[in-house]
């Protein structure tokens, strides 16, 4: 079965592009830290800079939500920070249950940001009967058997999933059915959920992944660069890339495809 995320149109129902919804978060990260500070006003330059967005796709992305700035003064930071919670639906409660509470699960507990940013931590669950009862971030963990009760009688919409990958779907599935529509997904396995359900997976294994990506081109590049000015005489002599050693030694800068 395909995720729900597979099947969705790249616009939200209020004709918001998902790429600008998924930049709202930076704008509203960046505009907090400027309330803060009790600043008035910020321009589309300073703010972009901020969030690390580009300044024109900001003016696109606060077109959609109808803000346009001020000229000569900008935006206003707290109509803007209020605009953008209203539009992430961050003006009202969303109390989420966490399933899984062992090294990762406890640590999200223990994060103070989901409670400032409007997420209640409804309850913590786990199928280890030692764990039961333990407070974990000043809350009693609750059993699995009693998920559904659980979701019911706290109105969530939002579940994360914190446990082994062997167990997760299974967890997903009865999240699912009790009315969970939100998964926040940490577990390294992918997830099939009927249409109607989002799920988004974090991984910081694959952006450790990607960061090691990066690293390999930027010293395939210097490499490259540094065998760019070797006089054309001692070209084809080995120039390996500094730092990149094979097990046998040298490793040449680019490896044959
Ligand atoms: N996304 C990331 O970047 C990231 C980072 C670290 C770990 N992880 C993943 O997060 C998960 C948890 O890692 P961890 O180090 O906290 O593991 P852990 O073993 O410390 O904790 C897992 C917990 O899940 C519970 N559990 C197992 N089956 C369950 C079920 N059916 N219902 C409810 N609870 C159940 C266990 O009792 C345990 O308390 C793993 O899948 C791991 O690969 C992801």
């Amino acid at each position: 079965m395909a995720t729900g995320r597979t099947h969705r149109p790249a616009t939200r129902s209020r004709g918001i592009p998902e790429a600008t919804v998924a930049r709202l978060p930076l704008y509203l990260r960046a505009l907090t830290a400027l309330s803060e500070r009790s600043v008035p006003t910020v321009s589309s330059e300073e703010l972009a800079a901020a969030a690390g967005v580009n300044s024109a796709k900001l003016r696109k992305d606060f077109s959609y939500l109808g803000s346009y700035g001020t000229r000569g003064v900008g935006y206003d930071v707290e109509y803007l920070v209020y605009q953008i919670s209203r539009e992430l639906g961050l003006t009202q409660d969303w109390p989420i249950v966490m399933v899984g509470i062992g090294n990762l699960g406890a640590a999200l507990a223990n994060y103070g940001g989901f409670a400032s940013r409007g997420f209640r931590v409804a309850a913590l669950i786990d199928a280890d009967p030692a764990m039961v009862g333990k407070p974990v971030a000043g809350m009693p963990v609750q059993h699995i058997d009693d998920l559904e009760k659980i979701i019911d009688e706290n109105g969530v919409s939002i579940g994360v999933i914190a446990t082994p990958a062997g167990a997760a779907q299974q967890v997903c599935d009865r999240l699912v059915t009790a009315g969970v529509t939100s998964i926040l997904n940490f577990a390294p396995t992918v997830l099939s959920v009927p249409d109607g359900v989002d799920v988004r997976k974090v991984d910081l294994s694959i952006e450790l992944q990607i960061l090691a990506f990066h690293e390999q081109r930027k010293a395939g590049e210097e490499a490259g660069a540094a065998e760019a000015v070797v006089p054309p005489v001692v070209r084809g002599a080995t120039a390996p890339a500094e730092g990149r050693k094979g097990p046998d030694g040298d490793m040449p800068a680019v490896m044959p495809a």
